[in-house]
């Protein structure tokens, strides 16, 4: 019914408005052109011809194998009559093919290029399977190549071995070639010839590895230890990560794509020839096939050390020789060559003082060394060391040596959920989708040239060229009645898909399959990725898996209906970065009004998770407390920024680089900087307690904290524009969205429709770099989780979680006197480092004692009215009164 009233309207639709010109006359000047396009493009063209090429290699195949044994009698009468007599005539032969067969074949053989004229039926068969099968299974050009090769090659050489033979071996072409070559280099040198040109075709194809065998080389003996070695050395020696280096790939295991270090099977690239093209309805299974170890070692990523002397290999002069390790001091401040940890320095002592050695080139053992260990924070040392040549520290500072037992948590933790490694869907079902997607184009007048399937986990897109002249945008209007006829649950139509001109439409597959986040961590990107902060958030519709860097995101916000994947996304995401990170390198505050989703991962506090000093609970789920720590997470983030300026670096990357390079003196406040991901799991619940005291220390964060390494991820029910205001969205580039109940909530999230037609379960939209990419959210269930964080737990952690700066708020304090007896807890610890380092500078009490600016010019006002320091100076340091350490105790006893 509502195809022939469509079709009436037809004219309407096309000139809507205005004195159009008659819509029959322009119709019927453009329809020729149209059609022989079309056409031409049409796959039933190219099927027809492929048939055509398939039985004309066929039948090429039957005439010369029948020329073979025909070819004496049939030659004979091929010669004898002409041409049309031959083809029109009523001759007799006995090609199995008839006149044609033994005319085609003679010519072919006899006139053309003997027994290589097969090559032709190989020709006619890959051009055949191109067209039939609508891709390029072979690659035309290349095989052309191969084909023009062989002719020559076969055909001459052929021609030469068996030249004095009646059979046409070589053809007239091979003849005249093997001809012409044995007039100009003789019959020895055509031999050579095609002995060099055969071979090189074979190297060129196979690649040989000619391989002489190698001399066996004794392993060097294993270096004799030095005699005077400190148990510094040793300890240094002991620092050398010999588990840490993988273990080799054997040779046939790399061929077979199989890392032992991983046990992650790699795929190798597919063939040229596998690549495909944009074809009728075909379907694109394509799945990263992963095996799953039952135990993935994991290494920590530990620098190689330095060697503490490096030698020379080449001759040189012996004066040079010092030179040059004085050369390769890191450029260093002032002062700033200390840091807390044992050094090795060097002192030279002059080499006659010790023994009269005669000077020898190429000698560096003859210099005699004293290796002495030195510690920073005995002051007399200290400046002992300045005296003496320092040389570069043995190795760099590795953050991970605290815990350097720390296993990483290991896969078989995780369940495989029996996600199928190959996602098989119906092709019943397939066929009737599409069916009904053509069907319902075809109600609206819209005529479709290709449509293709492309099964993911949960949902099928089936991509859709429409005939020439139909316009996108009409589809676009169409949108909303095209996804009411198709009537399944969940249709979202993507109008044009971005960058390919082509109208997808996804479907839910009646059958889903879960995404594993196990797979998703044994795969080779995930495994191999040397990203920041790698999280495995799930799979594409093409099935590829989509592994994001949270530190480039370089924050997440994530909404959702309740009960569609949330929790289960925020847990997929703790996971990934539990199962790639090192305790020291990355710490998680967890803040959950809910009290219950993330309470899993109190095991793990004394390794991942940072607290508020004097906070029993690392998982904060008081609003007070929240607020609390936000500020805290500021005040971290503004003496990070501190130490990166002061280190002249600009993000936390180069800050840690130069500190492990031993660049940074830990004693004026330098220290490695973990990332912190802060985690919200229930915003809305935040902003409707608290409002802008939570949401402007989580944008002041979202707008500076990424590159002192602090990250967030926020998490919400309720995604309205009083929740998600315009400062918040500005500075979360990165958007999650699970289902949400209604379009004005998909348009809040992600700032355009959709995700209310997702259909939960971990179906999720996400926005990131300007895309739109509908994943399937790796699903890792809750004991799955407990498995991990027990894992993780039940190893040996710090003494305490890793604590943020301490924060005070100024409601608590303010209007109260500032007297003795209202001190602060830290004003001994204050005036203790003031009076060590006669520098009355609040900065400096905040670096050290990690405090934030208010609290530490509080401790200084206090400092002053015990006559500790003196007033205030601007922007000068304050005068420091008390000179020694008894004159401080004196002070203190007094004022107790
Ligand atoms: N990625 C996924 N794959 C398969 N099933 C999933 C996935 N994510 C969630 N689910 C299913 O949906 C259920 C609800 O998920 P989840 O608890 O994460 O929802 P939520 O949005 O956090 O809900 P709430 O806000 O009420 O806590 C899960 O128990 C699980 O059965």
């Amino acid at each position: 019914m509502s195809k022939n009233k469509l079709k009436t309207e037809k004219p309407e639709n096309k000139k809507p408005k205005g004195a159009a010109p008659n819509p029959d006359v322009l119709k019927k000047d453009k329809e020729p052109e149209v059609k022989v396009k079309e056409l031409v493009k049409d796959e039933r063209t190219h099927k027809v011809m492929g048939v055509f090429f398939l039985l004309l290699s066929v039948y090429c195949f039957i005439a010369f194998t029948s020329y073979l044994f025909t070819w004496e009698d049939d030659q004979d009468k091929v010669f004898r009559y002409s041409t049309q007599e031959l083809l029109i005539g009523d001759v007799k032969v006995d090609n199995l093919l008839g006149r044609l067969g033994a005319y085609v074949s003679h010519n072919f053989f006899f006139n053309g290029v003997g027994v290589a004229a097969y090559l032709f039926c190989y020709f006619f068969f890959i051009i055949g399977v191109n067209f039939i099968v609508g891709r390029r299974v072979f690659r035309v050009w290349r095989n052309v190549k191969y084909i023009l090769f062989g002719l020559l090659f076969v055909s001459m050489t052929l021609a030469f071995l068996a030249g004095g033979f009646d059979f046409p071996w070589g053809g007239a072409l091979g003849n005249a070639l093997n001809k012409w070559t044995s007039g100009f280099v003789g019959k020895t040198g055509t031999a050579l010839l095609l002995l060099v040109a055969g071979f090189s075709w074979l190297i060129w194809k196979f690649n040989f590895d000619f391989k002489w065998p190698e001399k066996k080389v004794k392993p060097p003996k294993p270096a004799p230890v030095a005699p005077p070695v400190t148990p510094l050395a040793a300890a240094a020696a002991a620092v050398t990560p010999a588990a840490a280096t993988p273990p080799p790939v054997k040779e046939a295991d790399r061929k077979n794509g199989l890392r032992e270090d991983s046990g992650v099977m790699v795929i190798p690239p597919a063939a040229e020839e596998d690549l495909d093209e944009f074809s009728p309805m075909e379907l694109v299974e394509r799945e990263e096939i992963t095996v799953i170890p039952s135990h993935v070692p994991h290494v920590p990523p530990v620098v190689p050390p330095a060697p503490i002397l490096n030698e020379p290999e080449e001759e040189e002069e012996e004066g040079e020789e010092l030179m040059l390790e004085l050369k390769e001091l890191p450029e260093m401040e002032e002062g700033e060559d200390e840091d807390p940890g044992p050094l090795l320095y060097i002192e030279e002592t002059p080499a006659e003082e010790v023994a009269p050695t005669p000077k020898k080139k190429n000698a560096p053992q003859e210099v005699a060394f004293e290796i002495k260990p030195t510690f920073q924070d005995e002051e007399e040392e200290v400046e002992e060391v300045a005296a003496v040549r320092p040389v570069v520290p043995a190795d760099p500072y590795d953050p991970s040596l605290d815990l350097r037992d720390y296993q990483y948590p290991t896969l078989d933790l995780l369940e495989n959920h029996n996600a199928d490694k190959v996602i098989v869907q119906d092709t019943s079902e397939l066929e009737k989708n599409k069916n009904q997607i053509i069907d319902t184009l075809k109600n609206y007048d819209i005529s479709i040239q290709k449509i293709s399937a492309t099964v993911g986990p949960t949902v099928t897109l089936y991509e859709i060229v429409p005939a020439a002249g139909v316009r996108i945008s009409r589809i676009k209007n169409l949108e909303d009645d095209i996804a009411l006829s198709l009537s399944a649950l969940g249709i979202r139509i993507i109008a044009p898909i971005p960058g390919k001109g082509t109208i997808g439409i996804e479907v839910p597959n009646v059958k889903k399959t879960i995404v594993s986040l196990k797979n998703m961590l044994a795969s080779e990107k995930f495994q191999s990725s040397t990203m920041d902060l790698p999280i495995a958030i799930g799979k594409k519709i093409d099935n590829e898996n989509f592994i994001a860097d949270l530190a480039k995101m370089p924050h997440l916000l994530m909404a959702g209906a309740t009960g569609q994947g949330k929790s289960v996304g925020i847990n997929t995401l703790l996971v990934s970065l539990l199962y790639k990170k090192h305790p020291s390198q990355l710490k998680f505050v967890l803040v959950d009004p809910k009290k219950v989703e993330l309470s899993l991962y109190k095991l793990i506090e004394k390794h991942f998770l940072a607290k508020l000093p004097g906070e029993d609970d690392a998982i904060i789920t008081d609003t007070k407390k929240v607020i609390h720590t936000l500020n805290a997470l500021c005040i971290e983030m503004d003496l990070r920024y501190d130490l990166l300026k002061e280190a002249g670096t600009r993000n936390i990357r180069e800050y840690n680089n130069k500190f492990t390079q031993r660049r940074l003196n830990p004693l004026k406040g330098h220290r490695y900087l973990p990332f912190i991901v802060l985690v919200v799991d229930e915003f809305a619940d935040l902003i409707m307690t608290a409002g802008k005291e939570v949401e402007m220390p989580i944008a002041r964060l979202a707008q500076l904290a990424r590159a002192v390494g602090i990250h967030l991820i926020i998490a919400t029910q309720r995604p309205s524009v009083n929740i998600i205001t315009g400062t918040i969205k500005a500075n979360f580039p990165a958007r999650v969205a699970f289902k949400v109940s209604s379009k004005i909530d998909s348009r809040t999230i992600l700032d355009i429709g959709g995700a209310e037609q997702l259909i939960g379960q971990g179906d999720m939209l996400v926005s990131f770099n300007g895309e739109l990419v509908r994943l399937q959210c790796a699903f890792v269930d809750t004991p799955e989780v407990e498995n991990v964080a027990e894992f993780i737990g039940n190893q040996k952690g710090y003494p305490d979680a890793f604590l943020l700066p301490e924060y005070v708020d100024d409601k608590d304090s303010d209007g109260k006197e500032l007297t003795l007896a209202d001190r602060d807890p830290l004003f001994e610890e204050a005036a203790q480092v003031i009076v060590q380092t006669q520098q009355g500078s609040t900065s400096l009490l905040q670096r050290r004692m990690k405090l934030g600016y208010n609290r530490a010019g509080r401790l200084m006002d206090q400092l002053e009215a015990a006559s500790i320091v003196g007033p205030n100076m601007g922007s000068k340091a304050r005068d420091v009164l008390v000179k020694t350490d008894a004159e401080l105790q004196e002070i203190l006893n007094n004022l107790l």
